[in-house]
């Protein structure tokens, strides 16, 4: 059930003065030309949604300027709220699909929007933006809920090639931000940014305070853009999502540390064809009781298998390098390395489409 904030102004950093006005939804922030003085209803905003609307009209045009949106665009943006983004795009794009979740803010926009006489270049889509299809778009641009960040961005990212888009113009949580713009060696540097990276150039745009925002979030924001690369490596993007998964499940270890771990072994041994193993994914002899504690003494499976990989990350020259500092070339390098001599680190058994993997696991 969704759990209603109960305060609003609970945050000493909030600024009070636009906290009022801006309780009337729509309003703007600070300096008003009139525009957007027409009461709304309140509305009781939800902090499990990721409600926090962005009220700052500077920042706002600043975020519609950089994303350099041409006449002729249209533009995807996810969770509308109560349309302070929205009018702004639609006064430059030619047609805004918006997918919002909660039916008051689909309400409250479908009338600001109809009010100036823009209804015609916006379709709304009244949905979960992770469950929905989108329509054809060629760019987005959004203050997204931060909730979803990381699934949403799978989507995009990784649906870029059967849904184009120029650029993804997103209002991110700043350590979400930190992290996809992270290189490698740096605190930051993840699974998240490695797994975008594959797929997309991040640019940083500006970070934005929490008090431009109401109810005023605990943490602050900063914009990013995001292009989806031209060029996509020739990898098969399963075997690459559970690959950085097992090597960024300790991404300070040594890789050939990672790899001597007995559970570890077991996992991908069952997972690989490698030939002069029994254990061949069969399920027959693994090298290793079910538990993978005691050796299997009937045959040297497990042994080979576990040399065999050594031999791998050797012959690349990887035994002492740490996943936090490799960078995407040295992964894949590493990867078809494995995928030559027949290790393999997804399950082919598991049904999952591209999305749902990649949301599961991206972080
Ligand atoms: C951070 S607010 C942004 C509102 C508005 N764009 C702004 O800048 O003021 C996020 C919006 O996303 C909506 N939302 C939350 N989860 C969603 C989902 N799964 N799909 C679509 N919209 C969602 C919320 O209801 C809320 O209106």
């Amino acid at each position: 059930m969704l759990q209603p904030r109960k305060t609003l102004t609970n945050n000493p950093n909030c600024n009070l003065k636009n906290f009022r006005r801006l309780l009337r939804t729509g309003s703007s922030y600070g300096k008003n030309n009139g525009e957007d003085d027409e009461e709304e209803p309140n509305i009781r905003l939800y902090k499990s949604r990721g409600q926090h609307l962005l009220t700052n009209p500077r920042i706002l045009d600043s975020i519609v300027r950089t994303s350099e949106i041409k006449p002729d665009d249209t533009v995807l943006e996810i969770g509308p709220g109560t349309g302070n983004l929205t009018l702004k795009l639609l006064e430059v794009a030619k047609k805004v699909v918006a997918v919002e979740v909660d039916k008051r803010m689909v309400e409250i926009l479908h009338k600001r929007v109809t009010e100036r006489g823009l209804q015609h270049r916006l379709n709304v889509i009244s949905g979960d933006a992770l469950k929905t299809e989108f329509p054809e778009f060629n760019l987005v641009v959004a203050n997204i809920p931060y909730n979803i960040s990381s699934p949403l961005l799978a989507k995009l990212v990784f649906g870029a090639k059967a849904n184009p888009f120029r650029s993804a113009t997103l209002l991110l949580q700043k350590e979400f931000a930190r992290r996809l713009l992270a290189k490698p060696g740096e605190t930051e540097y993840n699974r998240l940014a490695v797994n975008v990276k594959l797929m997309a150039e991040v640019e940083f745009i500006m970070d934005v305070s929490k008090r431009d925002f109401v109810p005023c979030p605990k943490v602050d924001s900063s914009v990013v853009k995001i292009y989806p690369k031209s060029k996509i490596p020739d990898v098969n993007l399963k075997e690459w999502w559970a690959f950085t998964r097992t090597c960024f499940s300790k991404k300070n270890k040594t890789l050939g540390a990672t790899f001597k771990q007995k559970k570890k072994l077991i996992e991908l041994m069952k997972l690989s064809k490698v030939e002069g193993l029994c254990g061949d994914g069969n399920g027959k002899c693994l090298g290793y009781d079910n538990n993978g504690d005691e050796e299997c003494t009937s045959d040297m499976s497990s042994e080979l298998f576990k040399g065999k990989v050594i031999s791998v990350i050797e012959s690349g020259g990887f035994s002492d390098k740490r996943p936090s500092k490799l960078s995407n070339d040295e992964l894949l390098q590493l990867l078809s390395l494995f995928n030559e001599a027949g290790i393999y680190f997804h399950d082919h058994k598991r049904s999952s489409n591209a999305y749902d993997a990649a949301c599961d696991d991206l972080l």
